[in-house]
C-alpha cells in the first residue's frame, strides 16, 4: 500500500517557495489502478514523483507497504527504486540502443542480476509486450505504441510492484492508446501490478482505473470510485473533466431544457439495470409521457453504464420517480 500522510511540497527557486502540492493524505491499496486526474500545473507529476522519491517531499511521510521511506539513504533508496517502475510520456528510451539492451538496461545498472538472468528475463518480457521480433531495432525504428511498449518493458525489468505512468498514452493515437490501456490492464491483473496513471483525460480513467483523484492548484479536490466519480462528479473541476470526456456541451445541453416541457430528471443506470427494458414499462404504469433529451450508454472498466436524461410530462410523476429508484436506477431531479 502507498500511503501519504500530510505530504506537500514547494520547489525552492530562486530562494522562493513555490508551492506544488498543497497537505495530501491518501492511500493506494496493492493492485489497484490508481488515477490521477487534473489540469496541467495542478501538482500530478509531483505527487506521482514523490512516490518514487524523485522529489523529496517538504513535509509529511510516506508510507510504502508498511515501511516509512522518507527518511531512506541512497542505499535504500536504490533497493527501494527497483520496487518501483515508471513510464513516460515520451518513452524516455535510449536511442543509441537497441530494444532489447534498452529492456536490459535496469538490470544491468541494478548490478545485482546474472547475464543468464537477464537474457531470459529480456525473452521473456519481450514477448509479453508482443516485441520478440523486434528485438535487434532502435527506438527510431519503431511506433509510438511499440516504444511505450518498450518502455513498459523496461519499467517490468526488475520485478517492480508499483507502476508509475506519467500520461504513457498522451503522445499516441486513440486506437494505440486503447491498445497500451489493455496490455497495463493486463499486466495488473496477471502480475497484481499496482498501477498509479497520470492522465488529463477522464476516458483514459474511465477505462482502466478503479479509483480516481482528482487534482486542481495542488489540492486533490476530490477522490473515490471512478463509477463514483465519474457517474456523480462533485467538484466542478470533475464536472468540467467528464463533460469534456462525453463531448456534452453545458451550455447547448441548458439551451435544451429550457425547450423541454414539464419535469426533468438524468437517470444513471449501473451494472445489469442498464439493459432492462424499464422505461416503457413505467410509462405505462404510471401514465407518465416521456421524451429523450440526451442519453449514452457506456462502460467504466468492467461496469456497464447508462445515463439519460429525461422530460416527462402528466401521468403521476412521483410514482414514476419511485418506481425508477425501486429498480436500482439513481434519480436526478434536474428540474
Ligand atoms: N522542478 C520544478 N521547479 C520549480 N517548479 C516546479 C518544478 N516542477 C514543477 N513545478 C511547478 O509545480 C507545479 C505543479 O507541477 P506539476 O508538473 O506537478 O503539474 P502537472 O499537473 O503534472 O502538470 P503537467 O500536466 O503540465 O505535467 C507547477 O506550477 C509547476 O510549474
Amino acid at each position: 500500500m502507498i500511503e501519504f500522510d500530510q505530504v506537500h511540497k514547494a520547489y525552492e527557486v530562486e530562494g522562493r517557495a513555490i508551492p506544488a502540492l498543497q497537505p495530501t493524505s491518501l492511500a493506494i491499496e496493492n493492485g489497484e489502478v490508481f488515477g490521477i486526474v487534473g489540469h496541467s500545473g495542478a501538482g500530478k507529476s509531483t505527487l506521482v514523483r514523490l512516490i518514487n522519491l524523485l522529489e523529496r517531499p517538504s513535509g509529511g511521510r510516506i508510507v510504502i507497504d508498511g515501511e516509512d521511506v522518507t527518511g531512506y539513504d541512497s542505499k535504500d533508496l536504490r533497493d527501494f527504486r527497483r520496487k518501483v517502475g515508471m513510464i513516460f510520456q515520451h518513452f524516455n528510451l535510449l536511442s543509441s540502443k537497441t530494444v532489447e539492451d534498452n529492456i536490459a538496461f535496469p538490470m544491468k545498472l541494478a548490478g545485482i542480476y546474472s547475464r543468464d538472468e537477464i537474457r531470459t528475463r529480456v525473452a521473456e518480457l519481450l514477448e509479453r509486450v508482443g516485441l520478440t521480433h523486434h528485438a535487434r531495432k532502435f527506438p527510431s525504428q519503431l511506433s509510438g505504441g511499440q516504444k511505450q511498449r518498450v518502455g513498459i518493458a523496461r519499467a517490468l525489468a526488475c520485478r517492480p510492484t508499483i507502476l508509475l505512468c506519467d500520461e504513457a498514452t498522451s503522445a499516441l493515437d486513440p486506437q494505440t492508446t486503447q491498445s497500451v490501456l489493455r496490455l497495463l490492464g493486463d499486466l495488473n491483473r496477471e502480475l497484481k501490478l499496482t498501477i498509479v496513471l497520470i492522465t488529463h483525460e477522464m476516458d483514459v480513467v474511465r477505462r482502466v482505473c478503479d479509483r480516481v483523484a482528482v487534482m486542481d492548484a495542488g489540492d486533490v479536490v476530490e477522490m473515490g470510485p471512478v463509477t463514483d466519480v465519474f457517474l456523480h462528479p462533485k467538484h466542478a473541476t470533475t464536472r468540467d473533466f467528464v463533460f469534456e470526456s462525453e463531448h456534452v456541451d453545458e451550455q447547448e445541453m441548458e439551451a435544451n431544457f429550457e425547450k423541454a416541457e414539464g419535469r426533468i430528471l438524468r437517470l444513471t443506470f449501473r451494472g445489469e439495470s442498464t439493459y432492462k427494458p424499464l422505461l416503457g414499462s413505467v410509462a405505462r404504469q404510471t401514465g407518465v409521457d416521456f421524451s429523450i433529451l440526451s442519453g449514452r450508454i457506456d462502460r467504466i472498466k468492467d461496469t456497464p453504464y447508462g445515463q439519460l436524461t429525461l422530460s416527462l410530462v402528466g401521468g403521476d410523476l412521483p410514482a414514476a420517480q419511485a418506481a425508477l429508484e425501486a429498480a436500482d436506477v439513481h434519480v436526478e431531479v434536474v428540474r
